[in-house]
């Protein structure tokens, strides 16, 4: 069985699938979470300092479209995790920083990776259990 994308109820399938379908395999190097609401995978690079200055880039633009990652780094590798909480989904968002990521590292020279990593996507879940009641809409109190 193949998973299927998840799109987020604010974007419309036809213009969520035509945006998706270059972004993963085999065109593009993203595979589908397992839930299909979400994209990831392994960044590589030459050392643990580039990998930083990787992540240190991403991290502000996350900050410019008010949407974060789920992600991990060991050494040389980071592992990315696009997904949209609220509402739940792949969403426009994860599209665009999904690409700004492919961007930023074809520049700062990303190096082959092998397949998804088990250990840096057990280490998006577990954080994930941490940061789990991000992006949850405010209750009026
Ligand atoms: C109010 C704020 O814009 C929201 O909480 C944003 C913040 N960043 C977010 N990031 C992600 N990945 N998903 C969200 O639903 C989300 N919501």
């Amino acid at each position: 069985m193949t998973t299927q994308p998840i799109f987020a109820s604010n974007y419309p399938p036809t213009e969520a699938t035509a945006a998706l379908a270059p972004l993963l395999k085999p065109t593009g190097k993203w595979s589908l979470t397992p839930n299909g609401q979400g994209i990831e995978r392994p960044f590589k690079f030459k050392g643990f300092k580039k990998c930083w200055e990787f992540m240190n880039t991403v991290a502000p633009e996350c900050t410019k479209q008010k949407h974060h990652p789920e992600w991990s780094n060991v050494y040389n590798t980071a592992y990315i995790r696009w997904t949209t909480h609220s509402p739940p989904g792949i969403s426009g968002k994860d599209v665009v920083m999904a690409r700004f990521c492919d961007e930023v590292a074809r520049e700062m020279g990303e190096v082959e990776s092998v397949d998804v990593q088990d250990v840096e996507r057990e280490l998006v879940e577990r954080v994930g259990v941490e940061g789990g009641d991000c992006c949850v809409p405010k209750k009026k109190s």
